[in-house]
């Protein structure tokens, strides 16, 4: 049974109180969570969100693509109930196994002990963990790109899609309707129960949104998702959360592949780009900073420019350095620590990849002068290369230490070049005096 829409109090837009009719023999039987304001902490949701799990009938078989999160279970299995009988489900596709995906997993399981269930070979140590003692009582598959599984008149076709946005991810294609379940690739969290997107209100700020703080960590992942769905034909895509895209499905893969390109290539070509940013009090860390500064634009390969985080807010930064090759941070210590702006732009920087890019840090201090060591862990923690133990300065610097930073923003430029770094050698070294 298939019911219609139903306004529901408190919000603008109507919310299906059942299973929904999106394709032939497909239904979508997710739930809506129009109050949610935060998702995993890290996201705001001013629509808040939806839960996307559908069915799919086939001549000789029932598949069921993805389930929702915990406290939807009863809404879940109720629209469930209304399209299919268990004992009729042969197959159950976790495409992702985070828990907003798998919360009525469990519950599904003992109902429909019998399905057969496909993950991809990452996703089955998740599943394993997510099952903990049961896992054993069920059938479980791994299935990776090209491997199908058939409904009789229908054909599920897996694509391997990991890191978008966990190892385990993939995606599932039904052949025969062009129809691509994507979890939470081509998702964004937009509450609206008018589920298509030529129907709903206007999402595209919640899409870019999405893949701003999901997706864009794991650009080259997209990348080569995008290259194995492109190919594909498509008439609809169906992904874990916000509108089925049933119009235009195409314009979305095209605005990820927008939003993976890099933004700065025709300006800077092959040129390495370095950022250095400092913050200052008295002025002295904001000398070493002009310093390091002059010895790293002596380099006519790299391309070097200097920030002053007092200057304002650290978001238009993100921008930069996801695409920058180098970043150098200067802070004074003050109370035991970095300053606060440091670590704002610092702790912004999770939702890029930072891995493989050079980071330094300096800076001045009066006695204990821990920050320039906070902020060079910090940037091993983000995976980035240090290849030079951080300068600090006591107090205002000397024409002499003025001179070290220049040299020390001559040795980063030269590591980002790729050029080999001179150093002095100290002659008692080599003698073993
Ligand atoms: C409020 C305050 C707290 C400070 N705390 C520390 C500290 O914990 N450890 C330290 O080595 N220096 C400390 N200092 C000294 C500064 O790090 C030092 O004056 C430094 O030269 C300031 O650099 P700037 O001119 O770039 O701001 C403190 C200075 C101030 C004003």
């Amino acid at each position: 049974m298939t019911s219609d829409f139903a306004p529901m109090a408190g919000h603008a837009h109507p919310t299906p109180q059942g299973a929904v009719q999106i394709a032939e023999g497909v239904h979508w039987i997710g739930a809506l969570d129009p109050d949610l304001r935060s998702f995993d902490i890290i996201l705001k949701t001013a629509n808040g969100t939806t839960y996307n799990s559908y069915v799919v009938r086939g001549s000789e078989g029932v598949a069921v693509i993805d389930t929702v999160k915990a406290p939807f279970t009863a809404e879940f299995l109720a629209k469930l109930e209304s399209v299919a009988r268990y004992d009729e489900i042969t197959t159950l596709v976790l495409n992702h196994l985070e828990l907003d995906h798998t919360g009525a997993v469990p519950e599904f399981l003992r109902r429909a002990p019998h399905v057969n269930i496909y993950v991809s070979p990452r996703g089955l140590q998740v599943l394993r963990a997510l099952l903990k003692d049961d896992f054993d009582s069920y059938s479980v598959t791994t299935v990776e790109t090209g491997d199908t599984v058939s409904l009789g008149d229908k054909t599920l076709r897996f694509l391997t899609t990991p890191y978008v946005h966990w190892p385990d991810t993939q995606c599932t294609w039904l052949e025969e309707q062009n129809l691509l379940f994507t979890c939470d690739l081509l998702g964004c969290h937009y509450c609206d129960g008018r589920l298509f997107n030529d129907r709903v209100g206007d999402f595209r700020f919640a899409f870019d949104y999405y893949f701003d703080h999901i997706m864009r960590p794991f650009k080259g992942y997209v990348a080569q998702a995008l290259d194995l769905i492109e190919p594909l034909e498509i008439d609809m895509i169906a992904p874990g959360h916000g509108p089925v895209l049933r119009a235009h499905p195409r314009d979305y893969i095209a605005q990820y592949r927008r939003l993976i390109t890099k933004r700065l290539a025709s300006e800077t070509g092959d040129e390495k780009t370095l950022l250095i940013f400092y913050v200052s009090a008295y002025g002295a860390t904001a000398q070493m900073a002009g310093a390091v500064y002059e010895g790293a634009t002596e380099s006519d390969d790299v391309r070097v420019s200097l920030f002053d985080l007092e200057g304002g807010d650290v978001t238009p930064f993100i921008d930069l350095i996801e695409e920058a090759d180098g970043l150098i941070f200067g802070t004074p210590t003050i109370n035991g620590d970095a300053v606060r702006t440091v670590w704002d732009l610092l702790s912004s920087l999770v939702d890029i990849d930072t891995k493989g890019k050079l980071g330094a840090a300096f800076g001045s201090y009066g006695w204990t002068g821990e920050a320039v060591g906070m902020v060079e862990s910090r940037m091993q923690g983000l995976k980035m290369r240090v290849p030079e133990k951080g300068l600090r300065i006591k107090m205002h610097p000397t024409e002499d230490e003025l001179e070290e930073c220049r040299d020390f923003g001559r040795r980063l430029a030269a590591h980002l070049a790729g050029r080999a770094v001179a150093r002095e050698i100290d002659m008692s070294e080599l003698l073993g005096s």
